[in-house]
């Protein structure tokens, strides 16, 4: 019975994140949804930032914290194992819902594109970043990632699998396509507000400080193998490192040589 409930939550949490998703696509790419990142009514602008700067801290602070290995150590004492993915899930769902509800609009222009073709173009790319972002969480485990695995495996009383370092297709490319992904779909866009801005700096700033702490936690995980891959495929941008030995790179991190 409480295997079942588990199985319900996650399948839930599931269905709120993925409705989250699809708003924040339309809430970005101002499309569909009833309140886009333009819209609203306008407040002073010191507010907007301040209450702006609030939400997107909010996410952050929940996102990162409950990524940690110590947190989750912690709050598995109190929350099921099975269901822990879930909760961290339904709980960034909802802080960004917070946030699309109370973002507050300052709607100056930054640019703006006329050229309709020119302005298609950069929401085509826009929409590209999305469909990086999603087919990525295929590539390394969509139904792990949002926690349906974990809840699936504990109905079945099997025992929750290992995670598996993994490097097919954009992997080979670049080692975090899901944020290059997201990256794009926040910058792309024919009309740039100041508020549009704000979300895309603070969430750019924010994805480099997460790749930091992800990074720190897939070195403990898989060891040797993400340093190797970390010498040989570039972070964000898809071109080639060039290879030189690890044990250089660190009693060499400026990269002066003492050859002549
Ligand atoms: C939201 S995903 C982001 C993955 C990656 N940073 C990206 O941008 O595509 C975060 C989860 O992916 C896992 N992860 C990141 N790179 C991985 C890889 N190459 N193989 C397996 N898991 C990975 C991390 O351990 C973390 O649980």
């Amino acid at each position: 019975m409480t295997r079942l409930i588990a199985l319900i939550y996650g399948l839930a949490s599931y269905a709120i994140f993925f409705i989250t998703i699809l708003y924040a696509i339309g809430f970005v790419d101002g499309m569909i949804v009833p309140k886009d990142i333009n819209a609203g009514t306008e407040v002073p602008w010191l507010e907007a930032v301040l209450v702006n700067l609030a939400l997107m801290s909010l996410f952050a602070i929940q996102h990162s914290i409950m990524a940690r290995k110590s947190f989750k150590q912690w709050w598995t004492q109190y929350v099921p194992a099975s269901v822990e993915r879930s909760t961290y899930v339904l709980f960034a769902s909802l802080s960004l819902l917070l946030l699309f509800w109370q973002w507050r609009p300052m709607p100056a222009i930054v640019w703006q594109i006329n050229n309709p073709q020119l302005a298609m173009a950069m929401t085509g790319l826009s929409l590209f970043g999305w469909v990086l972002v999603f087919t990525s969480t295929f590539l390394i485990n969509h139904f792990e990632l949002f926690g349906v695995q974990q809840v699936v495996q504990n109905l079945s009383n099997s025992e929750p699998s290992a995670p598996v370092f993994r490097t097919p297709l954009y992997y080979k490319f670049v080692r975090h396509p899901i944020y290059l992904g997201f990256i794009i779909a926040f910058w792309a866009t024919p009309l740039m507000t100041v508020g549009h801005l704000l979300f895309a700096a603070v969430t750019t700033a924010y994805i480099f400080v997460g790749i930091f702490l992800e990074e720190r936690d897939l070195v403990e995980l898989f060891g040797d193998d993400y340093r190797r891959y970390r010498n040989r495929v570039s972070m964000i941008l898809p071109w080639r490192k060039s290879e030189r030995p690890p044990t250089q790179r660190h009693a060499n991190p400026f990269g002066l040589s003492g050859e002549r």
